[in-house]
């Protein structure tokens, strides 16, 4: 069905002109993704940092136009800017799977200077808690003396400043550099600081890649030992980009245990794959509940999945966290529950993956990571 859907998107993409190019937008290369899920339709449009404003006209041409097709409910093409060859991912088919990268080594993407080590959190679809655990992980990580950074990638739906309670725009003193917020002692970057939470501003806006570049490249983030990538949902081509573009030293890919939520986990394994981003492990996230009435324990999602599925594929498995009522609470009022009860049972599950996480770095990397306090 959504197959179906991007084809006819395609179509009425290619009567679009590409004056710049001469040739038709989808036959110039100009087209570097096409996906489709549940009605909405999310283009990729190529330009350079330089042609941003001239080729916004023809974004809204295709915006229009993938509108118009019978079966999209929403379309929004947003504008990519690519910086350099050497950043410029392989030859770009228009689809969400298997993708542009397929079979090809990922292009280095550049270091940040001062950060040791960026790891994604990642998850196949949403809503099953990656940024929650992104949260508490990255404050996990922190209590183990580390110098730690997050940013919300999910440009979806960023929730990393409620969950860390932050507000206002981030400061910028000479107009360049972004001084990010600080959270619960995290430096913190997000789009949601930029937009009012809930404006759908930035797929309107001409460059999410551009945007999480510039949060990535301009933001004070040295020195930190790592910089944990909060990853919108899903395996598309706007994650496959960012996949290729940072330069991360792994992923670690949240699910819950239903056999849906696993069949979309074994998705982004095989995107950070195809790229060769190593997995750090996998996480169990809403694995049980104990009733706070009985004390009985209800595997309402069923349980063992993603352990069983990481023993499969021989990745670590990084641990479960059970639902629990008061992480919900605590994450949606800026209160994570790691900051504020550290030494708590809610807690100790995200202190053992963050464990993980460092070994499992040390691990992928021949080196090892050089990701301890420096001072
Ligand atoms: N272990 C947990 N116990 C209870 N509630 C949880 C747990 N993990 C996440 N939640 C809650 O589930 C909701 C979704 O979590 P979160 O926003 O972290 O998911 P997500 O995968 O990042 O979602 P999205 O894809 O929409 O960004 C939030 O209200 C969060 O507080």
């Amino acid at each position: 069905m959504s197959r179906t859907v991007r084809d006819q998107i395609l179509s009425a993409l290619a009567g679009i002109a590409d004056p710049e190019r001469g040739r038709d937008v989808v036959a110039s290369g100009r087209i570097s993704g096409v996906a489709v899920e549940d009605g909405v339709a999310r283009i990729m449009v190529e330009t350079t940092p330089e042609r941003a404003g001239a080729t916004e006209p023809l974004r809204r041409a295709v915006e229009a136009a993938a509108a118009s097709v019978r079966g999209v409910k929403r379309a929004s093409a947003v504008l990519t800017a690519e910086r350099g060859p050497a950043q410029r991912p392989p030859a770009a088919p228009t689809s969400a799977a298997p993708g542009p990268a397929a079979g090809r080594p990922r292009p280095a993407a550049p270091t940040l200077p001062g950060v040791k080590a960026v790891i994604a959190v990642a998850s196949g679809k949403g809503g099953v808690g990656k940024s929650t655990l992104a949260v508490n992980l990255a404050l996990a990580l922190q209590a183990r003396g580390l110098k730690v950074g997050l940013l919300d990638a999910d440009v979806y739906g960023p929730s990393i400043p409620r969950m860390l309670g932050l507000s206002g725009r981030p400061d910028s003193p000479d107009g360049k550099r972004i001084t990010p917020k600080v959270g619960w002692g995290l430096k913190a970057m997000s789009i949601g600081l930029m937009v009012e939470e809930d404006t759908p501003l930035i797929w309107r806006g001409p460059m999410v890649q551009g945007a999480l570049d510039q949060f990535l490249r301009e933001t004070d983030w040295a020195p930190l030992d790592i910089l944990v990538l909060d990853m919108p949902p899903g395996t598309g081509d706007v994650q496959l980009s960012i996949a290729q573009r940072v330069p991360l030293a792994g992923a670690v890919i949240v699910s819950t245990p239903q056999d849906i939520a696993l069949l979309d986990a074994r998705k982004g394994l095989a995107m950070f794959r195809r790229v060769e981003v190593p997995i750090l492990g996998l996480v169990e996230n809403m694995s049980w509940f104990t009733c706070p009435h009985c004390g009985g324990r209800s595997d309402i999602f069923g349980h063992g999945g993603a352990r069983d599925e990481a023993l499969k594929l021989g990745l670590p498995f990084l641990g479960a966290v059970p639902l629990d009522l008061e992480v919900r609470i605590m994450s949606d009022e800026g209160r994570p529950v790691v900051a504020v009860a550290p030494d708590s049972e809610a807690a100790a599950p995200y202190h053992a993956i963050a464990a993980g996480v460092v070994d499992s770095i040390a691990k992928a990397h021949r080196e090892p990571p050089r990701i301890m306090i420096e001072d």
